[in-house]
């Protein structure tokens, strides 16, 4: 112990001059003052990389080394290692290791050697800290034939894990980094590079395993995945406040975590839907209803459309004039703000032609008196004309994505009445917060159908790079004067010119438009900042938690953002609890990646005992007596109960006082409709507020607990929920489980009640 403890006392001095040193460097740069807008951007790009060095050296404090292997036959190097969050080397000459990075091929047998296969290890040990302090050892002997005893050995090799799934829970979930399974580990770091699927029951810790693997990508990857970033997708904001300190706590900070309602930059959707509305919109077809309505807003007058010009009188807009156009327009296969400028053209060229036949027919019948510059002329004419423009523009509209959605929501077309019904919005123009989360995919997709008419930003752009090319030139040609004079002093120096000849400047390796493009670069924003920015952003890899639930509409969304199809999905069918969730992982898959998708499973649920599970496993059987629940790692001893309460508010109350630990959590999971009641009766509790995981006691509905857990669960009126609802709830808590309940009890809880 001692000795373990002058390692880890080592071990944190390293860490404070490797953070301090990163923090003087963020002063250092955030000090310096260079003139102009490159030296600007240079030491912004410093600070913010010296900060986020800094910030992810003091996220990994906690719990920073946590074991160590013993080899059976080191060789020439060292006899063991130790493992941690991060690596860390000693500032000798060697750059010695001192800590292991848990992602290191180095670090695997930790987490997979075993008494049969012991890989090459004689020991391995779990170390648990406090703070800076070594409180315990486990050793595992991995060698039978070494005899050597430390007096810590852990006969199961399992203490280190049960201690960590009994520990109270704090609101916030954990990094499993000290005791990934074997099963786990192979997911984690599984070579996969299309669309990996991981799926398992309720706590078989489908979403430790997902953050864990962002982490190990990141390092495997660290070239591509800092440049793309990795995209986080999970169900709701709590659940992602709830999983947000796993990464940082690995050292990783590059990612971005967000929700499908949140990525569209731009948009806040705070509005909500009715399961039905959610359902429609989710619907894979909304993609051919969004484009027809799209389409028809590419019209033709029904008779000639007359314009007054106001040198030439009356033009006609003919309806053949017209469809020409837009046929011309639609060969193109842009979208629709795109091909706008197609449409312009071919009017403006035939009513240019209407005007040229008027102004210069002859009389007696002869060829056209105008020449052609008089009918470029006239052509000048028409393009200019705001009467011709505003008749483009009631027949061929510039629209915005939100425009478009909020009018097709307005006057939903293409569905049927019920449907329309559902998701129709009777307000007038949206305020960008009131889109709700299933209106983001909607928005996305008019994105793409409608395209970016950027050209004006783009001159934009251009011009402010002619302009970067032009100062880019004159810092060269700075640099190319210097040369003549650092070269002539070199000459001298060395008596000759041929070593002179071989040194470079900068202006022998760059141009100037290079030159440009990088200071372009000096973007001081990590990738993960600037993704969240970009619609239009390739991430390196995704990760999509509780993947059941997401739509049709929603995975075309998250596919445009990862051409390369490199994912990792996890998520349980038999969690599914959203109308709009899209079913099988085939039907998800099959339009973007056919069958080339690998699936891995989860069986060993760590979270719920198995009295617990026991009972929940009966819902489902209840519907599907074949099924098959994950095998739970623990047992407590401890029974749900299960009681008809007559005021069930005071029940509620009651059983709060009672079941809530003094270490832990507890939620209440009830229906939605009496959480105003409930919640008068429950101290610290706020109905319709979105949830603070990190209270004493919360109170969730089904669908909000979705991925959480809790020491202690109080589930109200069980047959208000949905089958897979109710299945979720009732495999949130760690410890204890209650149910309360006016009417009845549903099918498959009856045999408890
Ligand atoms: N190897 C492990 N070591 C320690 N704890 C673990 C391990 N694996 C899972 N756990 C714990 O088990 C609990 C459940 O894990 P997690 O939330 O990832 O499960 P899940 O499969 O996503 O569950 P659900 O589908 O119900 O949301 C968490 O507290 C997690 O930390």
């Amino acid at each position: 112990m001692q000795n373990e403890q002058q390692f880890i006392d080592r071990l944190y001095d390293r860490l404070g001059v490797l953070h301090a040193e990163a923090q003087s460097l963020a002063k250092a740069s955030l000090a310096q003052v260079g003139r102009g807008q490159q030296a600007r951007l240079e030491r912004d790009v410093s600070v913010a990389e010296h900060g986020r060095t800094a910030a992810e050296l003091a996220g990994v404090e906690s719990g920073l080394c946590f074991g160590r292997i013993d080899l059976a036959e080191p060789g020439a190097g060292p006899d063991h290692h130790h493992i941690g969050r991060i690596g860390i080397r000693d500032d000798d000459s060697e750059r010695t290791p001192l800590l292991i990075d848990w992602r290191a091929p180095v670090a695997r047998p930790f987490y997979l050697a075993t008494g049969h296969t012991p890989m090459g290890v004689r020991r391995r040990r779990h170390l648990t800290t406090e703070g800076r302090t070594v409180t315990a050892l486990h050793d595992e002997i991995l060698d039978i034939a070494d005899t050597t005893r430390t007096g810590h050995e852990d006969p199961n090799g399992d203490a280190v894990l049960l201690a960590a799934l009994n520990a109270a829970r704090t609101g916030r979930m954990g990094d499993i980094v000290g005791t990934i399974q074997a099963g786990q580990d192979r997911i984690i770091r599984a070579p996969h590079q299309g669309v990996l699927v991981v799926e398992g029951g309720p706590g078989t810790g489908k979403t430790a395993v997902a953050l864990h693997r962002a982490a190990y990508l990141l390092y495997a990857q660290r070239e591509v995945l800092a440049k793309r970033a990795v995209l986080i997708v999970g169900p709701n904001p709590a659940f992602l406040s709830y999983i947000g300190e796993v990464l940082p706590s690995l050292g990783e900070t590059g990612v971005l975590l967000a929700t499908v309602g949140e990525l569209y930059p731009g948009v806040t959707a705070t509005g909500t839907d009715s399961p039905e509305a959610a359902e429609v919109k989710g619907r894979a077809e909304m993609a051919e209803v969004l484009e027809r309505y799209v389409r028809a807003r590419q019209s033709v007058p029904e008779d000639a459309l007359e314009i007054d010009h106001d040198d030439y009188g009356s033009l006609f807009l003919e309806r053949a004039m017209a469809e020409d156009a837009r046929a011309r327009a639609r060969e193109t296969s842009l979208p629709h703000n795109l091909a706008r400028p197609y449409f312009a053209f071919h009017l403006i060229d035939a009513l240019t032609d209407q005007l040229v036949e008027r102004l210069g027919a002859d009389p007696y019948g002869g060829p056209n008196l105008l020449g052609p510059d008089d009918i470029a002329q006239l052509g000048k004419e028409i393009a200019t004309s705001p009467e011709v423009h505003a008749a483009i523009e009631s027949l061929w509209p510039t629209l915005t994505p939100e425009r478009l959605i909020t009018e097709f929501l307005a006057d939903p077309e293409g569905l049927d009445d019920r449907d329309a019904k559902a998701i129709r919005r009777t307000c007038g123009a949206l305020a960008p917060s009131d889109f709700t989360p299933a209106d983001v995919p909607l928005l996305d997709e008019a994105a793409e159908l409608l395209g970016f008419d950027d050209s004006a930003q783009r001159a934009a752009e251009e011009a402010e790079r002619q302009e970067r090319i032009a100062y880019a030139q004159g810092v060269l040609d700075l640099s190319y004067a210097s040369r003549t004079y650092e070269f002539e002093d070199k000459e001298d120096a060395l008596d000759g010119d041929t070593e002179a000849s071989e040194v470079l400047g900068v202006h022998d390796v760059i141009d100037a438009e290079r030159m440009a493009e990088r200071q372009e670069e000096a973007d001081h924003r990590s990738a993960a900042e600037r993704a969240a920015a970009d619609r239009t952003w390739a991430f390196g890899h995704i990760i999509v938690d509780e993947a059941q639930e997401l739509s049709a509409m929603a995975w075309r969304l998250l596919m445009r953002r990862v051409p390369t199809r490199s994912m990792t999905l996890v998520g349980d069918p038999a969690q599914t609890g959203d109308e709009a969730g899209c079913g099988s992982w085939e039907t998800i898959l099959e339009p973007y990646v056919q069958d080339r998708w690998e699936l891995v499973r989860l069986g060993v649920n760590y979270r719920t005992p198995a009295e617990i599970m026991d009972l929940a496993a009966g819902v489902l059987r209840a519907e599907a007596p074949a099924f098959e629940p994950p095998r739970s790692v623990r047992s407590t001893g401890v029974p749900p109960w299960t009681k008809q309460a007559g005021d069930l508010p005071d029940a509620v109350a009651d059983a709060v006082a009672r079941d809530l630990p003094d270490d832990g959590r507890l939620a209440v999971i009830a229906p939605r409709a009496l959480h105003e009641s409930l919640a008068t009766r429950i101290e610290g509790v706020r109905a319709g507020a979105e949830p603070d995981l990190t209270q004493r006691v919360v109170l969730l509905d089904a669908r909000q607990s979705k991925g959480l857990e809790f020491d202690a669960v109080v589930v109200v009126e069980p047959s208000a929920m949905r089958t897979s609802d109710l299945y979720v709830a009732l495999t949130r808590a760690t410890r204890t489980l209650g149910i309360l309940y006016t009417g009845g009890l549903p099918d498959g809880l009856r045999r408890h009640g």
